[in-house]
């Protein structure tokens, strides 16, 4: 099928005032030309793309936050000759396509904005005896198996068959910038996407917890990364890589064996803290899920948070873990994130489930955490 253009629409930005509407769609067009080599129209709540390469462009769309579905399609005039015209080309295509024979059930659906001197009905009339004309198949409007739709703007007229699904979400970079805790395990990297989805700008952090974890930990790492700068055209995903084995080792040797993991989690959301306020970003994100592991009990939860000023938000807070991994597979991360990577040498025997605030709070100043996070911190 020869397209000439796709059309975009996009759901939650819709709802918002004209001028939050106008800075959202800007910065839609601006994350999709990042990628997409194309000329854009925009115009009444929809954008028009006019991609150099129609393959490409479609395999990138899917990808690109704010998108809820999209259209290749075939442009012309709203008069009845070049929509007749058009239509038997577009026709043509299909049976080549095999999408339509002369046993298929279809429906013409149009819509219009602008004045015409004919209304919807009549246009969807009209366009379903060109189609039933050329091959004699059956108009069902209720259960068609193919609709054709036609859409009428003004003085321009465009078909198509396909409303192909977008991520949807909002525009990358409309929401302000967090600082992601990325390790290679399933979670924190659908964690991530979500926080993407809802249109933040993400920075990349992963503690190397070398010598008690592996450089496979590392490498996963940056191989998820590669996965979800795919979803961040416009606005790629930053890294940063804290050396975390000094901090571990401080644990283990001046707090409560027991306390080592609670500990390396509060430490981590320490120094994202710090990274949050050198970086301008307003928020932490992590991949805790309620109950999930035996370290992720909601006492334990609270108490890695104590002293940290700064909001952590955990977007998987709620799901289960099936859920989660049902994300990770459609974004192509549960591949990676399944890879060995070796665990942690520093988990204790019996880990702590039931942390208490306050025993934290000793073991913070037993090993005199503040200063050993401003020393992680200047050594990175
Ligand atoms: N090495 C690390 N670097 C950065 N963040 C980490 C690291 N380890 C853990 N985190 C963060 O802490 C969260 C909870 O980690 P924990 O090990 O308790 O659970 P998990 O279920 O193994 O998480 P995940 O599947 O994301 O690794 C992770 O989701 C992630 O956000």
């Amino acid at each position: 099928m020869d397209y000439d253009l796709v059309i975009l629409r996009y759901g939650e930005i819709g709802l918002k005032s004209s001028k939050v509407r106008s800075r959202f769609e800007k910065k839609l067009v601006k994350n999709i030309r990042a990628s997409i080599d194309c000329e854009v129209d925009r115009n009444q709540g929809r954008i028009y793309l006019f991609p150099k390469d129609f393959e490409e462009c479609l395999s990138k769309l899917n990808k690109i936050f704010g998108i809820v579905s999209y259209s290749p399609a075939i442009s012309t005039y709203s008069n009845f000759e070049d929509i007749k015209s058009t239509l038997s080309d577009y026709v043509d295509g299909l049976v080549e396509l095999g999408d339509i024979d002369s046993k298929t059930k279809f429906a013409i659906k149009c819509r219009r904005v602008g004045k015409h001197d004919f209304s919807s009905q009549q246009m969807a009339a009209f366009c379903g005896s060109v189609v039933v004309e050329k091959l004699g198949c059956p108009v069902d409007l209720t259960n068609p198996e193919l609709t054709i739709y036609v859409e009428i703007r003004d003085d321009d007229a465009f078909i198509y068959h396909e409303k192909i699904e977008g991520p949807g979400g909002l525009p990358l970079g409309t929401q302000g910038k967090v600082i992601s805790l990325l390790s290679s395990g399933i979670d924190s990297p659908v964690a991530t996407y979500l926080m993407m989805k809802r249109g933040c700008e993400v920075v990349a952090l992963h503690f190397d917890g070398a010598p008690f974890t592996q450089p496979k930990a590392v490498e996963n790492v940056e191989k998820i990364i590669e996965k979800l700068q795919e979803y961040a055209s416009g606005v790629p995903i930053k890294t940063r890589i804290i050396k975390y084995g000094d901090y571990l080792q401080k644990c283990k040797d001046d707090a409560p064996e027991k306390l080592t993991c609670v500990l390396c989690k509060s430490g981590m959301y320490k120094l994202a803290e710090k990274l949050a306020e050198d970086m301008g970003a307003l928020a932490i994100v992590d991949g805790s899920s309620v109950g999930q592991v035996a370290s992720q009990t909601l006492s334990n939860i609270l108490a890695t948070r104590y002293g940290v000023e700064m909001p952590i938000l955990s977007p998987l807070i709620g799901l289960d873990k099936i859920e989660i991994e049902r994300i990770a597979d459609e974004i192509g991360t549960f591949e990676i994130s399944k890879i060995d990577d070796g665990g942690c040498s520093a988990v204790p025997r019996y880990p702590e489930t039931k942390a208490d605030i306050e025993r934290v709070r000793e073991a913070q100043e037993s090993m005199n955490q503040e200063k050993v996070i401003e020393e992680t911190y200047a050594n990175n």
